[in-house]
C-alpha cells in the first residue's frame, strides 16, 4: 500500500491541504479562503473557529479527491501564518477573543509604552526581534488587558495561548497536545532564542503568565496523534511543525548557510540560512530560529515585508481595477514601465528594514497620462523594490553578496514581476517547479520524523527549477529607479511623522 504525507498550510488568507507522494508529486490539494475581519482601521483579526473549520474542510476534501485511504497517510506536517495569536479556554476549547493577525496594528500603544520604558535592548538581545505590533507578545498582552477577567484566569491555568500551529494541533489531537515548535516560538517576543526557553524576565515585562504557554519542541518530531474522529477512525502522527516562512526555507532546500529564499504571499519574507550561528542584525532585519532539527537548532536572518500580494488584492477589491490577482500580469504588460509612478503600500506601516508602525500608504508621480496599467505596474514594482531594500540590508549584515534568489509563493506566477525583480536586483531569480514550497517544507519535516524520507540529502534531490529570470536592465536605469523608490519611502515616512506632531 503506497504511503503519503499530508501537509496543512494555514496561511493568512486561506487554508490549504496538500497530499505529497515520495517523489514530492502533488497527488491532490484543496484550498479554502476564510473571512478577514477589520474591526477598526489598521486592525486585522480572524475567527479561530472559522480557521479550524476551514482546515477540517480542506483535509476532508483533499482525502476524498485523492482517492487514497486515511491509513495511507503516514504523517501530517503543519505550517502556519506566524505570530497570529489565539487565546482559548482550556476546558471548553473556545477562544476568548478573535485571533489577532500578524498584520494587525492594535498594539501600537503597548509597543510605544515598552519603548518608553527602555525594554528595546533587552528584548532584541534575547529574542532577535524588535518591538513592533507584528509579534505575538503584545497581542497576548492586549487580549489579557481587554477581555474581562482574562489575566486572572490565565494565572489560574484556565487559558491557553498559541500561535495557529498550536491551535491546530490542540484541535487535531482531540484537545490533548498544547505544543509549538522552535520556529514559531521564536516569533513571540517571549522566547529566548539562545537558551531555547520561555524567558521569565520577558514574561514579567509583558505580564504574561507562564501557565498559558505551550511546550516547545523541534520542528520535525512526533507531537501526538490525531483524534480518531477527525480522520474516519484513523489516528495519524502529527510529525512536523514550522512557521510558514521557515517551512518555505526548508522546502526550497536552503540547508547551507548563505542560502536565501523569498516568498511572495500576502506579505513577502526573505530568509537567509545562517546555520548554527545567529547573526544579530544592525540593519533592521530579524534574527529568528529556522528550525529545530536533528538535535540542534539552526538560525536565519529575516527581512519581513508586511504588504506584498495583499497590495494586488487591494487593486482587485479596494480599487476594483482587477477581476483577479493574476490579471495584474496582463494589465501591467500593457505598458513598458510605471512611467514614474510609485506606490508605497504601507497599509499597516512598514516592516523591515524601516520598522515604521505609523506610516500609511502613498502613491507618487501621477500625471494626466497615468493609466490603470501604470498603477498596477507600480504596485507590482513595489514588491520588487521592498525586496531590494531587504537584500541590501542582508548583504551588509551577512557580508554575503547574493548572486541568486530562490522564490516562491502565490505572486511568483507573475513573470512581469519576476523579470522586474531580477532587473532591479541585478541577480538571477530562480522559480521552482513545486511552487507550494511552504507546504512541501512542512511535508519534509513530517516525513523525516516518520522515516518517509531518510535525510536532507534525499530531500535536496527533489528540488527542480521551473524558470530562471536573468537581469537585463541597464545599470543607469536601475540606479535611477531605485533612487526614486528610496525618496518616496522617505517622503511617506516623514509625512506621517510630521502629521503626528501637529
Ligand atoms: N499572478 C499574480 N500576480 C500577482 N500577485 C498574485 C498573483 N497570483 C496571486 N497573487 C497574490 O499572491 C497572494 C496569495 O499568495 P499565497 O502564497 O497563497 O498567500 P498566503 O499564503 O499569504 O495566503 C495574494 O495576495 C495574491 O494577491
Ligand atoms: O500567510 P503568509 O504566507 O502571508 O505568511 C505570513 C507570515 O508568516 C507572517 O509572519
Amino acid at each position: 500500500m503506497e504511503k503519503y504525507i499530508l501537509a496543512i498550510d494555514q496561511g493568512t488568507t486561506s487554508s490549504r491541504a496538500i497530499i505529497f507522494d515520495k517523489d514530492t508529486n502533488i497527488i491532490a490539494s484543496s484550498q479554502k479562503e476564510f473571512t478577514q475581519i477589520f474591526p477598526k482601521a489598521g486592525w486585522v483579526e480572524h475567527d479561530a473557529n472559522e480557521i479550524w473549520i476551514s482546515v477540517m474542510f480542506v483535509i476532508m476534501e483533499v482525502i476524498t479527491n485523492s482517492g487514497i485511504q486515511p491509513e495511507q497517510i503516514c504523517g501530517i506536517g503543519i505550517t502556519n501564518q506566524r505570530e497570529t495569536t489565539v487565546v482559548w479556554d482550556k476546558k471548553t476549547g473556545v477562544p476568548i477573543y478573535n485571533a489577532i493577525v500578524w498584520q494587525s496594528r492594535q498594539t501600537v500603544e503597548i509597543c510605544d509604552e515598552l519603548r518608553e520604558k527602555g525594554f528595546e535592548e533587552i528584548i532584541h538581545k534575547k529574542t532577535g526581534l524588535l518591538i513592533d505590533p507584528y509579534f505575538s507578545g503584545t497581542k497576548v498582552k492586549w487580549i489579557l488587558n481587554h477581555v474581562e477577567g482574562a489575566r486572572q484566569r490565565a494565572q489560574e491555568g484556565e487559558l491557553l495561548f498559541g500561535t495557529i500551529d498550536s491551535w491546530l494541533v490542540w484541535k487535531l489531537s482531540g484537545e490533548k497536545s498544547h505544543v509549538t515548535d522552535y520556529s514559531n516560538a521564536s516569533r513571540t517576543l517571549l522566547f529566548n532564542i539562545y537558551e531555547l526557553k520561555w524567558d521569565e524576565e520577558l514574561l514579567n515585562i509583558f505580564d504574561i503568565p507562564r501557565a498559558m504557554l505551550p511546550e516547545v519542541k523541534p520542528s520535525s518530531y512526533i507531537y501526538g496523534n490525531t483524534a480518531p474522529y477527525h480522520f474516519f477512525g484513523q489516528t495519524i502522527p502529527i510529525a512536523g511543525i514550522a512557521g510558514d516562512q521557515q517551512a518555505a526555507l526548508f522546502g526550497q532546500a536552503c540547508f547551507e548557510p548563505g542560502m536565501v529564499k523569498n516568498t511572495y504571499g500576502t506579505g513577502c519574507f526573505m530568509l537567509m540560512n545562517t546555520g548554527e550561528k545567529a547573526i544579530q542584525s544592525k540593519h533592521g532585519l530579524l534574527t529568528t530560529i529556522a528550525w529545530g532539527f536533528e538535535d540542534k537548532v539552526e538560525y536565519a536572518l529575516e527581512g519581513s515585508i508586511f504588504v506584498a500580494g495583499s497590495a494586488i488584492q487591494w487593486l482587485r477589491d479596494g480599487l476594483e481595477l482587477l477581476h483577479s490577482a493574476s490579471e495584474s500580469e496582463e494589465i501591467a504588460g500593457q505598458v513598458k514601465d510605471s512611467d514614474g509612478v510609485y506606490v508605497v503600500p504601507a497599509f499597516v506601516g512598514l516592516g523591515a528594514p524601516y520598522w515604521d508602525d505609523k506610516a500609511r500608504g502613498a502613491v507618487f508621480g501621477l500625471t494626466r497620462g497615468t493609466t490603470k496599467a501604470h498603477l498596477v505596474r507600480a504596485t507590482l514594482d513595489s514588491l520588487a523594490y521592498q525586496t531590494k531594500d531587504i537584500i541590501i540590508a542582508m548583504s551588509k549584515d551577512s557580508q554575503i553578496d547574493l548572486k541568486k534568489l530562490k522564490v516562491d509563493g502565490g505572486a511568483v506566477k507573475n513573470s512581469i514581476l519576476m523579470q522586474f525583480q531580477s532587473d532591479i536586483l541585478d541577480v538571477s531569480v530562480e522559480r521552482p517547479v513545486v511552487n507550494e514550497t511552504t507546504a512541501l517544507g512542512a511535508a519534509f519535516l513530517a516525513g523525516l520524523a516518520v522515516g518517509f524520507w531518510s535525510d536532507k540529502k534525499e530531500v535536496t534531490q527533489h528540488y527542480k527549477i521551473d524558470q530562471v529570470f536573468l537581469p537585463s536592465m541597464e545599470e543607469k536605469t536601475r540606479e535611477k529607479l531605485y533612487k526614486g523608490w528610496l525618496n518616496v519611502v522617505k517622503a511617506t515616512c516623514s509625512y506621517h511623522n510630521e502629521n503626528d506632531l501637529q
